[in-house]
């Protein structure tokens, strides 16, 4: 079981850490773990965001844990330098297009949320948004027109294959769930969506267990404070996922506590190729100071033993000992507590 360790930066570093020290904690035999460089760190040391030697150790290990990317000072470089590439790059390369990015409240903390507890409360949902398309990976540009005044463009598109596929995962996903699936577009605008929407309506055909809806992205986003409890599986595209999943989690609490598993086809002699991270960045006004949350990290982790290692027991036992340290009151600054970063990943420890 090798495992691919990329810190990134900022609080990435910090975050991975604790979640090294679970990992660890649970002394699974054969379990390997390999540090690489990537994002800004990489760039300083190499050159690049995403070096060959880091995408080498990736293809050659079983999974991938995360932690983040992003760095001010970086702003100015030309695209394809910048930290964000690491991820992305991950993610286009290794054909990782099912990104799974559960939010459910956890007992104790309906308060922290940003809606009334009683709303809170209800949360329990997946959003699966596809990852390798739509506007993130389309042609792009920015020049000077005739006139003089510069323009920017994004092409967004999908195919109708990418479509299909993602859906499928959703459709599974729904059916281990409660059997309810939103499809999440902008279908009254958007070409790109149209299709969406016609795709997964007739992937649906294979899926009579699976109640299907669909919501205009506009609506999902209010919907999703207004009653979040009528969510069961969310699928979407990349750019509408991204933004919801960050809106999700701070209905259940804090950003700091959403974990993603990126999924794709590639099978190992333990499970599913993955990679996992929480769904923040690297949060320059908070790094260095060690009061990030890293209990997104662990969790994407315990999502790792799942999806990647078989290992439903383990995975389970580090979410148990999560839910446990919160319903005990182990808050980050992030819920209104003033535990510092290691503090949280002992509070975890103590209670595997
Ligand atoms: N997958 C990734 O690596 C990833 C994801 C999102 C953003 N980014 C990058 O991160 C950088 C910063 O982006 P941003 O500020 O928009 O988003 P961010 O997620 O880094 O931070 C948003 C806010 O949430 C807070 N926050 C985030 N994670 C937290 C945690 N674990 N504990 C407590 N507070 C936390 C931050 O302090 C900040 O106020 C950018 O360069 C961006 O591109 C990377
Ligand atoms: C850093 C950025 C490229 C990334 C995304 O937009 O996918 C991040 O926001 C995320 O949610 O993982
Ligand atoms: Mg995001």
């Amino acid at each position: 079981m090798k495992v691919a360790i990329f810190p990134g930066d900022g609080i990435g570093v910090e975050v991975i850490a604790q979640a090294v020290r679970v990992l660890e904690a649970l002394g699974l035999p054969g379990l390997t773990l390999f540090e690489g460089d990537v994002g800004a760190a990489a760039w300083r040391r190499h050159g690049h965001p995403l070096p060959p030697e880091t995408l080498g150790m990736a293809r050659a290990c079983d999974a991938i844990l995360f932690g983040a990317v992003g760095d001010p000072a970086c702003d100015g470089l030309v695209r394809h330098l910048r930290p964000e590439q690491a991820v992305l790059g991950l993610r286009a390369e290794l054909g990782l297009f099912a990104n799974l990015r559960p939010a459910k409240t956890f007992a104790g903390l309906e308060d922290m949320s940003a809606l009334r507890p009683e709303i809170a409360s209800q949360i329990d949902l997946l959003i699966v948004r596809e990852l390798n398309g739509d506007v993130y990976f389309g042609e792009k540009g920015m020049r000077t027109t005739d006139n003089g005044e510069r323009e920017g463009w994004d092409m967004m598109s999908y195919a109708e294959s990418e479509v299909r596929r993602i859906a499928h995962t959703a459709f599974r996903a729904a059916q281990g769930r409660k059997g309810r699936l939103t499809s999440v577009d902008k279908a009254n605008v958007l070409e790109t969506s149209q299709l969406w929407r016609d795709v997964v309506t007739e992937v649906s055909a294979d899926y009579p267990d699976v109640a299907l809806d669909h919501l205009y992205v506009d609506n999902a986003a209010m919907q999703m404070v207004r009653a979040p409890g009528q969510f069961d599986v969310v699928v979407t595209g990349n750019l509408f996922g991204d933004i919801l999943s960050d809106q999700a989690s701070m209905c259940v609490g804090s950003i700091g506590l959403l974990a993603s598993a990126s999924m794709g086809e590639r099978t190992t002699e333990f499970g599913t190729f993955g990679l996992y991270e929480p769904i923040h960045g690297s949060a320059p006004d908070i790094a260095g100071q060690g009061i990030a949350n890293p209990l997104a990290t662990i969790l994407s982790a315990a999502m790792m033993l799942r999806h990647s290692f078989g290992r439903e027991d383990d995975a389970a036992r580090i979410e148990a000992a999560v839910a446990r340290a919160l319903g005990e009151g182990i808050r980050g600054a992030d819920l209104g507590g003033d535990l510092g970063t290691a503090a949280i990943g002992d509070a975890v420890l103590e209670r595997l």
